[in-house]
């Protein structure tokens, strides 16, 4: 035996703290992105109709008031409310109709009525409608049993927004209700941010960049670049694919350097190994600022500058990618493009499973919710790709120790929560 090897105790724990290792909490390391970061500047003019995803980067005023004019929220007949009162109320009707689109131009004279139409501008002389439904009508007269309340469906101008109000606030993502709101205020032009670019990177000397090559036994399928690329894609920023590179530092550089973009996210060559050369370029090339997070899956991630660019090395296993991307990279990019920081909206529902956990780090769990409870993958190995696929969402466990068994609430992220579709 030689004296010189002696080795540690066999723990087969990746989560055993070799010696004067810290592990930074996920918190902090959020924490520490969320104040190193802040929004691109470059902002563009779009008329809404073509800047839905985008981020206003100004607020939207409204140019008219909602409605413009007051109008009929019903079809029925209109009148002035004074000149009514309690009981059986017959009042003549003056000819013509108001329509939506046609307005009725003349003056209905006090204790007279006129056919109203949803959406009608009230005619002159008229503050209250009476639903037809309630009415008795002939060629002549209507008549309802009174009181009618006084303004009974009308809408008022600008009960909605009055023009000059801030109908979007800067920094809102525009969704199609978003945009329902700009067209009716006559809101023709908005400033947004410009899209985020997001370069994706794949590394590694066993990966084959795209399926339909050529693969020999010790060859794999790049799984993680088409994963992040659609990421970005449905999270509303631009994918540049920066493609494939091999296990060579130079190359790597070179690849960062050339990339045209605001942030890149690499995967593959994050962790501590022989291999594994984007956590070491970083450090030596770049800013590393947190590395070796406290985290199950999704450990060795690398948040770094390299040029003032925005690096998030994660790990090559599809899993730990897709749990880094989620949890990192996406509020990292929202605040980026403008958005603001983002948190998933958590659902809180019972456990279908136990499990032990220990404590020191988080947990994500590919789950899924069955009638009503949450089922987690058999297995929790990270290069399981059929389990992502499998998943609808995933149950996020404290850093703390817990003991789950079946029916105990458990933080659940759903997919669309994380903005997967
Ligand atoms: N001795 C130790 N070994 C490992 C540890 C450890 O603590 N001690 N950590 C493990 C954990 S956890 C992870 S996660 C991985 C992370 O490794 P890397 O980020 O350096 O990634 P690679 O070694 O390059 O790849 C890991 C795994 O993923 C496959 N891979 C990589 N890229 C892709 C891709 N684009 N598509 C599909 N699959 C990919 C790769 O072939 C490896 O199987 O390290 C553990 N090891
Ligand atoms: O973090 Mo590795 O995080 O298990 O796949």
């Amino acid at each position: 035996m030689n004296d010189d090897l002696i080795p540690p105790r066999l723990r087969d724990d990746c989560f055993a703290m070799p010696q004067g290792v810290e592990w930074v909490p996920v918190s902090d390391a959020l924490a520490r992105l969320r104040a190193a970061l802040g929004p691109i500047e470059d902002t563009q003019t779009l008329h809404p109709t073509s800047a839905l995803g985008a981020v206003l980067a100004r607020d939207a005023v409204g140019q008219r008031s909602n409605p413009p004019r007051p109008n009929s929220a019903v079809d029925g007949y209109g009148f002035a409310h004074a000149a009514t009162g309690d009981g059986v109320q017959e009042l003549p009707l003056v000819q013509g109709v108001a329509a939506a689109g046609r307005p009725f131009d003349g003056t209905v004279p006090a204790g007279n009525a006129v056919r109203i139409l949803t959406g009608a501008i009230l005619p002159k002389g008229v503050d209250t409608v009476v639903l037809e439904e309630d009415c008795a009508a002939n060629a002549t007269h209507v008549a309802f049993d009174g009181p009618a309340k006084f303004r009974a469906n009308a809408r008022a101008a600008g009960e909605d927004m009055k023009a000059g109000e801030i109908a979007v606030r800067a920094g809102q993502r525009l969704r199609a209700p978003d945009l329902a709101l700009l067209s009716a205020l006559n809101i023709a032009e908005v400033t947004v941010f410009r899209p985020l670019r997001v370069g994706v990177l794949s590394t590694g000397d066993e990966i084959i960049a795209t399926a339909g090559q050529p693969a020999e036994p010790h060859q794999i399928y790049d799984a993680n670049r088409p994963m992040l690329l659609g990421l970005v894609q449905g999270w509303g920023y631009t994918p540049v694919d920066l493609g494939h590179v091999r296990d060579d530092p130079d190359e790597i550089a070179a690849r960062l350097d050339s990339a045209a973009v605001d942030v890149i996210l690499t995967t593959g060559g994050a962790s501590a190994g022989d291999e594994d050369h984007v956590s070491r370029l970083l450090r030596d090339r770049g800013t590393l600022s947190s590395w070796r997070i406290a985290l199950k899956p999704g450990r060795p991630l690398a948040l770094a500058l390299w040029d003032g660019v925005l690096v998030i090395g994660m790990p090559g296993n599809p899993v730990a990618a897709l749990v880094c991307a989620a949890i990192f990279a996406r509020p990292s990019l929202s605040l980026m493009a403008g958005a603001g920081w983002c948190e998933p909206l958590a659902m809180h529902v019972p456990a279908a499973f136990s499990k032990q956990k220990k404590p020191g780090r988080r947990e994500f769990l590919r789950a899924r919710l069955v009638d009503g409870a949450v089922e987690v993958f058999a297995s929790e190995g990270s290069g399981r790709i059929s389990s992502i696929s499998w998943a609808d969402g995933l149950v996020e466990l404290p850093d703390e120790a817990c003991d789950i068994s079946p029916g105990m609430l458990v933080r659940y992220l759903p997919y669309a929560a994380l903005g997967i579709f």
